[in-house]
C-alpha cells in the first residue's frame, strides 16, 4: 500500500467514534504498497489496518472483497477480517475515499523469497482456491484479457521513454495474447489474482496469512498459479528460478491437482500475466500522483520475464512433467 490521501487526526479519531475499537493511541501511513491509501492504527484495543481505497478498486467492488475476507477466514484461511462498526457496517467513507478497517495480521513478508516459501505460497495458494469454491458473490476479472487494451492506450505514447522499443513489443504481445487463444474453458474460481511476496505473511518458512484481497475476482484458477510464477519464481536479477517453480507447482498440486488442460495452458497464462503487471507497472509509472507516498514498481522486472515465458516451450520448462508427475 501506500498514502495517497491523507487523513488527520481530528478526522480519524471522529471516524473511529463509529467503532468499539476503544480510543486512537497512534496511527501512521503505510509506505509500502502501490495501489490503496493505508494506515497502521494503534487504538486502546489493540493494532488494525485502515484502508482508503483509492483509483483502480471500484466501490460497487467493495463488499465482495470483505465479504471474501470473511468467507476465506470462515473456510481456514488466515486472512484479515474487516471490523464492523456499531451499524454493523465494515464499509464507510473518510476523506472523500471509501474506507474499511480490517483486523492486522502477525507475520512478516519475505524480502528474499527461497524454495521454502515458495512452497509455502503453493500450498496456501491452493488451499484459497479450495476455500473460495463455494463463496456466493462473483465479481469479474477486470484486468484479464480484455482489460490490458486500455492500459496499454494509456501508456503507449510514453512507453518508449522508459524503454526504446517498448511499445512496440508489448503491441505485439497484445495483438498475440487478444487473437482469440486465451483460454476459456478451464477451471475457474475466486483467485487473489496479486499473490506477491508483499502480500504474503510468514512466520519463519511458515505461512502464517494471506492479505490483500483487492484484485480478488472470479477467473481460471490457474491464472493464479501463473502470476505467482511470475511474482515467486524470479530472482532478483530476473532470471528464472526453476527450483522455486517446482517447490511452488508441486506443493500446489499436493493440495489441488492442475489438469492435464491447465498444464497445457501455463505458458501462455504467464505470459498474460506478465503482462497484466507489465502494464499496470507501466502506467502508475509515468502517472505518479504529486506529493503521494509511494514507490512505483518497476515496469520493466516484467519485460525480462515476459520474454522468458515467450521462449518456454512446455510446463518441464516450469520444472514439472507434463503428465504433472516430478522433473
Ligand atoms: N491486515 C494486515 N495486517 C498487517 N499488516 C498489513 C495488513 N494489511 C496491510 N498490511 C501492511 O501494509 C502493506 C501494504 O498492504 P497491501 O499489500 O494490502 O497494499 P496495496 O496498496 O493494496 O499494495 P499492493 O497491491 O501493491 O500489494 C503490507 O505489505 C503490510 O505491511
Ligand atoms: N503486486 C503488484 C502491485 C499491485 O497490483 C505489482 O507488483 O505490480
Amino acid at each position: 500500500m501506500a498514502v495517497y490521501t491523507d487523513v488527520a487526526a481530528d478526522e480519524l479519531a471522529d471516524f473511529l467514534k463509529q467503532y468499539d475499537l476503544g480510543e486512537l493511541l497512534s496511527y501512521k501511513g503505510i509506505a509500502e504498497g502501490v495501489e490503496n491509501s493505508n494506515f497502521l492504527l494503534h487504538t486502546s484495543q489493540g493494532s488494525f489496518i485502515l484502508t482508503l481505497y483509492e483509483k483502480r478498486v471500484a466501490k460497487n467492488d467493495l463488499p465482495f472483497f470483505l465479504a471474501l475476507m470473511t468467507h476465506l477466514a470462515e473456510h481456514g484461511v488466515n486472512c484479515p477480517l474487516p471490523v464492523k462498526g456499531r451499524d454493523g457496517e465494515a464499509l464507510r467513507e473518510l476523506s472523500g475515499r471509501p474506507a474499511a478497517i480490517i483486523t492486522f495480521l502477525e507475520g512478516v513478508w519475505p524480502r528474499k523469497p527461497n524454495a521454502a516459501h515458495c512452497a509455502g505460497v503453493g500450498e496456501g495458494l491452493a488451499r484459497m482456491h479450495l476455500a473460495g469454491a463455494n463463496f456466493a458473490i462473483k465479481r469479474a476479472n477486470a484486468l484479464s484479457v480484455a482489460g490490458w487494451r486500455p492500459l496499454f492506450d494509456a501508456a503507449a505514447n510514453r512507453a518508449d521513454e522508459v524503454q526504446p522499443g517498448l511499445r512496440a513489443f508489448l503491441a505485439t504481445e497484445l495483438d498475440y495474447l487478444s487473437s482469440g487463444i486465451w483460454p476459456t474453458n478451464l477451471p475457474e474460481g475466486v483467485i487473489h489474482a496479486d499473490l506477491f511476496n508483499d502480500n504474503v505473511f510468514f512466520l519463519g518458512d511458515k505461512l502464517s496469512g494471506i492479505i490483500d484481497f483487492t484484485f480478488a475476482c472470479n477467473d481460471m484458477l490457474a491464472y493464479d498459479v501463473a502470476i505467482c510464477l511470475n511474482a515467486w519464481c524470479f530472482e532478483p536479477d530476473h532470471s528464472f528460478n526453476v527450483t522455486k517453480a517446482r517447490a511452488f507447482l508441486n506443493a500446489y498440486g499436493r493440495v489441488r491437482k492442475l489438469t492435464e488442460a491447465e498444464e497445457a495452458a501455463l505458458p501462455l497464462l504467464a505470459r498474460g500475466a506478465a503482462i497484466r503487471f507489465l502494464l499496470t507497472r507501466l502506467v502508475d509509472w509515468l502517472n505518479v500522483p504529486p506529493g503521494a507516498l509511494v514507490k512505483p514498481k518497476d515496469p520493466l522486472e516484467y519485460v525480462r520475464k515476459l520474454r522468458f515465458h515467450q521462449s518456454v516451450t512446455s510446463v518441464r520448462d516450469y520444472g514439472l512433467m507434463p503428465s504433472g508427475l516430478v522433473a
